[in-house]
C-alpha cells in the first residue's frame, strides 16, 4: 500500500532532478590528484561511452586565453595551486552542459572544494550519478606531471608542491563526502593506462551505448564461419 501512496512524489522528484535547460543530465564527477590520469582517461570514456567530457581546468584555461575580465585572478590561483571561486567555474561548466546537446557529462577535477560541491549542487540542482576516484601516489604523479610537457604554467615543481596540499585539504573531504553516500567508485590510477581504463570500462559497463550491447539479428550470419 504505501508504495502505491509514495509513487507520486518519486515521480515528482525525478522530473525535477537534474534537469537543465530543458534536458535531464547524467553527470558523472572526475577526481583525483593533478597527474592522477584524469584527463587521458575521460578521452578513453568519450570515445567507448558517448559522453561529453567537461575539464574545469580546461574551461578555466580557455578563459583566460579568451581576455575575460577573470582571466588575471583566474591564472594566479593557476599558478599558485588554488582553487577558483566556484561562481566563475560552475558559471562555464553550466554554459558548456546547456549548449551541448548530449544528455551524458564527465565533469573532470570538479568540484575540488566543499565551496565547489555545494555551490554546484545549490545552483543546478544536478546530483552526480557517481564519483570516479582515480587513486595514485603523489610520487608517481609528480613524475607525470613532470613529464606532461603541455606548456602548462602549473606544472612546475614548486606549483605541483601547493597542488598536492590543496588535494590533500580540500578535495580530499569532497570524496569522503561522497563515499560517505556511497557514491565513490575508487580506482588504482597507478597501473598502466590501458590497465585502468579496463577497470574504468567495468564501472560505465551499464552506459555502454545501446547499439553495442545486443547484435541484432540479421548480423548473425555474418559472424558465422558458414556465412
Ligand atoms: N596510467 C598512467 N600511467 C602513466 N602515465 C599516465 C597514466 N595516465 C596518464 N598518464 C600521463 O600522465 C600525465 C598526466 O595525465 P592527465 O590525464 O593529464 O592527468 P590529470 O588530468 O589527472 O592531471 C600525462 O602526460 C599522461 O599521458
Ligand atoms: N574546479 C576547479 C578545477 C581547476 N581549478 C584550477 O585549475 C588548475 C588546474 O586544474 P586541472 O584539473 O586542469 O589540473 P589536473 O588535475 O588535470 O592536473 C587547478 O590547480 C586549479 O588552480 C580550479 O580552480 N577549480
Ligand atoms: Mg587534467
Amino acid at each position: 500500500m504505501g508504495t502505491v501512496v509514495d509513487a507520486p512524489a518519486v515521480v515528482a522528484e525525478e522530473v525535477t532532478e537534474n534537469m537543465l535547460g530543458g534536458k535531464k543530465v547524467t553527470a558523472v564527477f572526475v577526481l583525483g590528484g593533478p597527474g592522477s590520469g584524469k584527463g587521458t582517461q575521460c578521452a578513453n570514456i568519450v570515445e567507448h561511452f558517448g559522453f561529453t567530457h567537461l575539464s574545469a581546468g580546461d574551461l578555466l584555461r580557455a578563459e583566460i586565453k579568451s581576455g575575460s575580465e577573470n582571466g588575471t585572478m583566474i591564472e594566479n590561483m593557476i599558478k599558485e595551486g588554488k582553487i577558483v571561486p566556484s561562481e566563475v567555474t560552475i558559471k562555464l561548466l553550466q554554459e558548456a552542459m546547456i549548449k551541448n546537446e548530449n544528455d551524458k557529462f564527465l565533469i573532470d577535477g570538479f568540484p575540488r572544494n566543499e565551496e565547489n560541491r555545494a555551490a554546484f549542487e545549490n545552483v543546478t540542482k544536478i546530483s552526480p550519478a557517481f564519483v570516479l576516484f582515480f587513486d595514485c601516489s603523489e610520487k608517481e604523479m609528480e613524475k607525470r606531471l613532470l613529464g606532461r610537457n603541455q606548456g602548462r604554467v602549473d606544472d612546475n615543481i614548486e606549483t605541483i608542491k601547493k597542488r598536492f596540499k590543496t588535494f590533500v585539504e580540500s578535495s580530499l573531504p569532497v570524496i569522503e563526502h561522497y563515499n560517505s553516500r556511497d557514491k565513490v567508485k575508487k580506482i588504482d590510477a597507478a597501473k598502466p593506462i590501458p590497465e585502468v581504463f579496463e577497470d574504468v570500462k567495468t564501472i560505465f559497463a551499464p552506459y555502454a551505448p545501446k547499439h553495442l550491447l545486443a547484435l541484432p539479428f540479421p548480423s548473425f550470419p555474418l559472424l558465422s564461419p558458414l556465412g
